[in-house]
């Protein structure tokens, strides 16, 4: 029997649960080491990373090739270390609660800047739009429509909103980020139509989301749609993008670019005309989303203690 292609669907310590089509879902290991270009990776596969195994004689699925990335969603520690979470993806899906909790609009503007680089396009969802007014949805989408992003808004607790859900998502491989307690959960669960993970109530005194999610997992679905859920952020280092990536990161200071005289105008301070844009004109929430970003670059250490993944505290499935 010769090698198969297979796609990470999950990791258990040494154990990957593997996925392809043909096999359904398998547990494989990985025997000995893998060669990989870039030595300073700190674990050999991510979820939705394409692999090649085989059955060895003992029944047992052994992973003996990682395929190239097509692309992949690092975060950077103030260490320097790069963390891979997810690759392979044709989509970044923002959820972004409206209401119980309330997703920040500087969290939104960070995961925009950091998929920017990666060329990875986002989606913005809001959920629960079924706690606050039509007028309060339309102007949510008004504002990142008008900045060229795709969005939507859901309610899951309602059937209404899974069939355009699903139309954004069919047939590709879509990473679901957001706050804890934003949705995540309940969306696959409704995509899946059966409960494939436990989800939790928002903390009543809070109303933040009681942590559920532990580590990102890949779901797969029919028509080649792949969800790949991960564990609730607080937040969204942007450590890998150098200041000048972080400025073309928005789109509205991109569109005022081609008057820069020199590629590092803005860091230089002289008379950019993004850094003209960003004082005079830019949105004031947009305007401070950017300085929170220029600051984290600045002082990286301050910004990324909160930068760490929740801490997940109750069991899956
Ligand atoms: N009103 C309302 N509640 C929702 C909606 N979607 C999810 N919820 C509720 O919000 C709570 C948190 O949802 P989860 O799906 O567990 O959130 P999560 O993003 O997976 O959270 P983590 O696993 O912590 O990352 C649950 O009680 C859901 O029932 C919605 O559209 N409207």
């Amino acid at each position: 029997m010769g090698k198969e292609l297979f796609t990470i669907a999950r990791i258990f310590g040494a154990y990957y649960e593997i996925y392809s089509e043909a096999t359904s879902y398998a547990l494989a290991v990985l025997k000995g080491k893998l060669r990989l270009k870039n030595s300073n990776e700190r674990h050999p596969f991510v979820v939705g990373d394409m692999i090649l195994a085989e059955k060895s004689s003992g029944e047992e699925w052994v992973i003996s090739e990682r395929l190239e990335r097509k692309n992949y969603l690092t975060r950077k520690s103030d260490k320097g270390d790069s963390h891979v979470l997810c690759a392979n993806l044709d989509q970044l899906a923002i959820l972004a609660s409206c209401k119980d909790p309330e997703t920040k609009p500087g969290f939104i503007d960070r995961l925009l800047a950091a998929s920017y680089h990666t060329e990875i396009p986002p989606l913005i969802i809001f959920t629960k739009k079924d706690l606050v007014s039509q007028e309060e949805i339309e102007d949510r989408e008004t504002y990142y429509r008008e900045l060229g992003y795709d969005v939507m808004s859901v309610s899951l607790l309602s059937e209404e909103s899974i069939l355009p859900l699903w139309e954004k998502i069919r047939g590709k491989r879509t990473f679901l980020c957001g706050n804890s307690g934003v949705g995540k959960s309940t969306l696959m669960n409704h995509l899946h139509q059966k409960t494939v993970q436990r989800t939790n109530l928002v903390s009543g005194s809070t109303k933040k989301g009681k942590h559920t999610t532990t580590n990102s997992f890949a779901l797969f679905l029919e028509g080649n749609t792949v969800l790949i859920d991960s564990p609730g952020v607080k937040e969204w280092g942007i450590l890998h993008l150098t200041p000048n990536e972080l400025w073309e990161s928005f789109p509205e200071l991109r569109r005022v670019k081609e008057g820069c005289r020199e590629i590092y105008c803005c860091e230089l301070g002289s008379e950019c005309p993004m850094r003209k844009y960003m004082n005079e004109t830019m949105d004031e929430t947009r305007k401070k989303s950017l300085e929170s970003m220029i600051e984290s670059l600045e002082n990286p250490y301050r910004v990324t203690r909160r930068d760490h993944w929740s801490k997940a505290v109750t069991k899956r499935y």
